[in-house]
């Protein structure tokens, strides 16, 4: 019988190190041509020198080094995958295509589609669990239903949760399964991109950091957090790993943000509907202001508010702001401003070099009191205060204020107590009994 290859997709994984779906293509017996398709239905919407494509594109360009030194190559496409699969089936062998899942709205209905091409040319189509511990069904209430609430959900997720789950898997040694193909790597140009200055910087899985973590992650000025965000969601390093870390520690803190993570992918992949609704309907009601001079101010981050500025400013300069920071300003936006957390969550989602519809959607629906788990819609973080408690030296405010304290800063862009008072007034007769 001829050879035939396994193509490997990467989407959200790129890594060849204790990748699991890899791993399966890898000791499957057959030959393994990875792959990558720089998806033209994303790509198209995003502004030219956008900071991920940057990330993605010099990560690929590591993992084809690798290959190269073990004399094969990464075979990167770009455009409609359902198109780059037409013409890959024409130009390949493949009796099998190995990728590992991907639980976005978007990509559940592009794998469908996927799959149903490759079963009309009779080529198998494997997917892996690869980027969480626990997927889709596999923490559940007794009863069987999705869980809601993180509380009960993370006290599951951690009975359930068995060293296997975590193991790493050896790729390395496997590495002479990849297929000797050489593919030409495209350039950034040639995908239609330029260069952005703006990187991820390097994360850090350090014990201090996450033995001090839940002493140190509030304040902003502090590197008290991991910055694993990007890492994650483009899955340069594999969970597995950070968990291993976690576990090192006597403090759960940290254990349990990467809980939240696996609470808000279920979330999503239990109720894709909570993309663009509200998770609780009976918040439809809200009657959002949504001035757009005000969105405005506020993605500018000249809303006369220093650490709701400082955070925007961070944001629009790096591609990330620290958690405490996106929390202040995004119920700023919601509660102060009484705009859609939509809006929001869509500024957020162009600008964070960490951006994963399941968390950003599921931290805005609890920012703005309409998620499942939310924080009660009357809790309203008071701009001022916030700053006594984490950053009561100015510290990060003035590294990315720069004008803080000079005349040329802006005035507040409403008065909090009266700000507080409309909210509270505007949810109450928005929310149905
Ligand atoms: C309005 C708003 C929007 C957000 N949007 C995103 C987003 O698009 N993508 C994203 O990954 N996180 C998002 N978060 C969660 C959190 O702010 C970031 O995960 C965190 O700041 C990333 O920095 P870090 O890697 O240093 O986190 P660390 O504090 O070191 O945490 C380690 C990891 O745990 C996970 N984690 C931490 N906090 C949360 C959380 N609240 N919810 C879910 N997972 C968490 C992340 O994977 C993070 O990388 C959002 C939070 C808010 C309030």
């Amino acid at each position: 019988m001829k050879d035939t290859y396994i193509l490997f997709w990467h989407r959200r994984d790129l890594r060849i190190k204790d990748n699991i779906g890899l791993y399966n293509a890898l000791t499957s017996g057959h030959k393994v041509i990875p792959m990558f398709i720089f998806d033209s239905e994303i790509l198209d919407d995003l502004p030219k020198n956008d900071a991920r494509v940057t990330f993605i594109h010099k990560e690929l360009e590591k993992i084809n080094d690798t290959l190269k030194e073990n004399n094969s190559s990464i075979n990167v496409q770009h455009g409609k995958p359902i198109e780059v699969f037409k013409k890959i089936i024409d130009t390949l062998d493949i009796s099998a295509v190995y990728t590992n899942h991907d639980y976005e709205p978007y990509a559940t209905k592009r794998d469908k589609k996927i799959a149903e091409l490759l079963k009309e040319h009779d080529i198998e189509f494997k997917t892996f669990k690869d980027q969480v511990i626990f997927e889709k069904e596999e923490v559940l209430k007794n009863d069987g239903d999705p869980y809601v609430v993180y509380t009960p959900y993370s006290k599951k997720w951690l009975e359930n949760l068995t060293e296997k789950k975590y193991q790493s898997v050896d790729c390395e040694s496997n590495y002479k399964s990849f297929a000797e193909k050489s593919f030409d790597f495209p350039s950034l140009e040639d995908i239609g991109f330029e260069a952005s200055d703006i990187q991820p910087v390097p994360f850090s899985l350090d014990d201090d950091l996450i033995d001090e973590y839940e002493d140190t992650r509030d304040y902003p000025a502090k590197d008290g957090t991991s910055r694993l965000g990007p890492h994650l969601r483009f899955g340069t390093i594999s969970v597995r790993k950070c968990v291993q870390h976690a576990l090192e520690s006597k403090n759960d803190t940290f254990l349990k943000e990467l809980i939240w993570r696996e609470f808000f992918m279920q979330i999503l992949w239990h109720h894709p509907e909570s993309a663009k609704n509200n998770f609780r309907s009976k918040y439809d009601g809200i009657q959002w202001r949504n001035n757009e001079d005000e969105f405005k101010a506020w993605c500018e981050g000249k809303t006369g508010y220093p650490i709701v500025d400082a955070g925007m400013r961070q944001l629009n300069e790096t591609g990330y702001m620290h958690n405490r920071v996106r929390m202040i300003t995004g119920s700023f936006l919601c509660k102060h401003l009484l705009i859609d957390w939509r809006w929001g969550e869509a500024y957020f989602a162009e600008k964070l070099l960490d951006f994963d519809q399941a968390q950003n959607v599921g931290n805005w629906q609890w920012v703005a009191g309409t998620g499942c788990d939310a924080s009660p819609y009357f809790r309203i973080f008071n701009p001022t205060s916030q700053i006594k408690k984490y950053d009561k030296n100015h510290t990060y405010i003035k590294e990315w204020v720069k004008d803080f304290g000079e005349s040329s800063y802006p005035e507040e862009i409403v008065e909090h107590k009266f700000a507080r008072e409309r909210c509270l007034e505007t949810y109450k007769e928005g929310i149905e009994d």
